[in-house]
């Protein structure tokens, strides 16, 4: 399966176009409306998003409720287009005033780099791109993903672990269940209600002085089955596709497995998993240390993937930079923005997540009708189960 998208922030509409689903996967639009609407929430997130209502519209590959094996497009559309239509104008706009022209790069954003890469004077050619306005658009895809998943009982949760230096507490053997409901509760998305009101202080704290706050997120994706992904070439490995889907979210530099960054300073006996069978069970790892993989490919365990998103860069005292047109230094320009988006982008990571294991589960059990992939799975159970 592969995805494309396209469309800028202030454009009249986010497009995506998923190829390679199976036929006959029950679709629903509501279905992915609930994750746009999941990432449009979390407290300390700018004014555009009481603009925004994202709501899909199903333009391709669906017929009746149910794919065809067609691809499937998406269309998000930005209600904030309303306001900017001159400045995004596809036809040619003479006045100045009706570009909104961006010529001092913000430190931490791609204004800069895209610039020089693309010729652009004008940086907003670059933002309109580079802008996490994208990242609707890949929730969207995520939501499909997390449909096909859904129809094989893998389910995904995530939750916000800290935020501008403040750590949740996650109590010990949390079902997915409870930590999903505690964490949809939670305006920070966090499942530890001490941590929630001192991490809102913290927002508070960044607005009021003009600053912004990273954090932490994790994802588990439970009732995987042994042997996506795989360890026989560099780019079919599971735990490293799913690394680049999440540094590919805007503004997240980190991710790890399991125990990830600990694994550095602790003994082998401490960091791998030991193996054991029992009847009715079949095999299973005593402790889950890895994350649920091996390999590149799953274990069977539950895959735990933890991520780092740094501060937004758009700062409301902003750091200094240089005019392009003068080369004086200037402070950064300022753009309408979010103070923190961990929240929100702890959904957009669980929907990313949700396509790399889609995508992997595709390759292993055929993906074109949803009834070959059903007895291919299942035959795959019963030589996991006999093995
Ligand atoms: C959900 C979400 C919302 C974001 N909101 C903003 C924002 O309001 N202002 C901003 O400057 N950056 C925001 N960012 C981060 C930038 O898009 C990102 O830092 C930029 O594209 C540069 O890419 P890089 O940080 O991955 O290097 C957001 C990121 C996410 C995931
Ligand atoms: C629009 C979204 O996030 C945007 C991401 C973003 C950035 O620079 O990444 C900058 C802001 O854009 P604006 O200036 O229009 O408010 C955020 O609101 C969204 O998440 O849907």
């Amino acid at each position: 399966m592969r995805y494309l998208t396209a469309g800028e922030s202030h454009g009249p509409q986010l497009t995506a176009i998923i190829e390679g689903l199976p036929s006959h996967l029950p679709l629903s639009a509501e279905r992915i409306n609930e994750q746009l609407r999941r990432r449009q929430q979390g407290y300390g997130r700018g004014r555009r998003m009481q603009i925004e209502q994202d709501r899909v519209r199903i333009v391709g590959g669906v017929r009746h409720g149910k794919t065809t094996g067609a691809p499937v497009a998406l269309v998000i559309e930005n209600r904030d287009w309303a306001h900017w239509q001159a400045i995004m104008s596809v036809e040619p706009v003479e006045e100045e005033a009706a570009r909104r022209r961006v010529s001092r790069p913000r430190p931490g954003h791609a204004d800069l780099n895209g610039a020089l890469k693309y010729n652009h004077r004008d940086m907003r050619n670059v933002l309109e791109r580079s802008s996490a306005r994208e990242t609707a658009a890949r929730v969207a895809v995520g939501a499909v993903a997390r449909q096909l998943l859904e129809a094989f009982g893998i389910r995904i949760g995530g939750h916000v672990l800290e935020i501008g230096g403040v750590r949740a507490q996650v109590p010990e053997g949390l079902s997915l269940d409870e930590l999903v409901r505690r964490a949809e509760a939670s305006p920070v998305r966090t499942v530890d209600p001490e941590a929630e009101a001192r991490m809102i202080a913290r927002i508070d704290e960044a607005k009021a002085q003009g600053d912004s706050l990273g954090g932490i997120v994790e994802v588990i994706v439970e009732n995987v089955p042994p042997g996506l992904g795989s360890h026989v070439h560099w780019d079919r490995k599971l735990d490293a596709r799913i690394a680049q889907a999440v540094v590919s979210i805007q503004a997240f530099k980190g991710v790890e497995f399991g125990i990830g960054f600990a694994a550095a300073h602790l003994p082998g006996s401490q960091v791998h998993d030991e193996i054991a069978w029992e009847a009715g069970r079949g095999y299973f790892r005593k402790t889950n240390r890895a994350g649920g993989f091996e390999g590149g490919m799953t274990t069977g365990m539950p895959i735990v993937v933890r991520a780092v998103m740094k501060p937004i860069p758009t700062l409301y005292k902003p750091l200094m930079s240089v005019d392009i047109d003068t080369k004086e230094p200037y402070a950064a320009s300022i753009e309408r923005s979010d103070t923190c988006a961990v929240p929100a982008a702890c959904v957009v990571a669980e929907n990313v997540i949700a396509w790399e294991v889609a995508r992997a589960f595709v390759e292993k059990f055929g993906g074109d009708s949803l009834d070959e992939m059903r007895r291919n799975y299942e035959a795959y159970l019963r030589h996991v189960e006999a093995f």
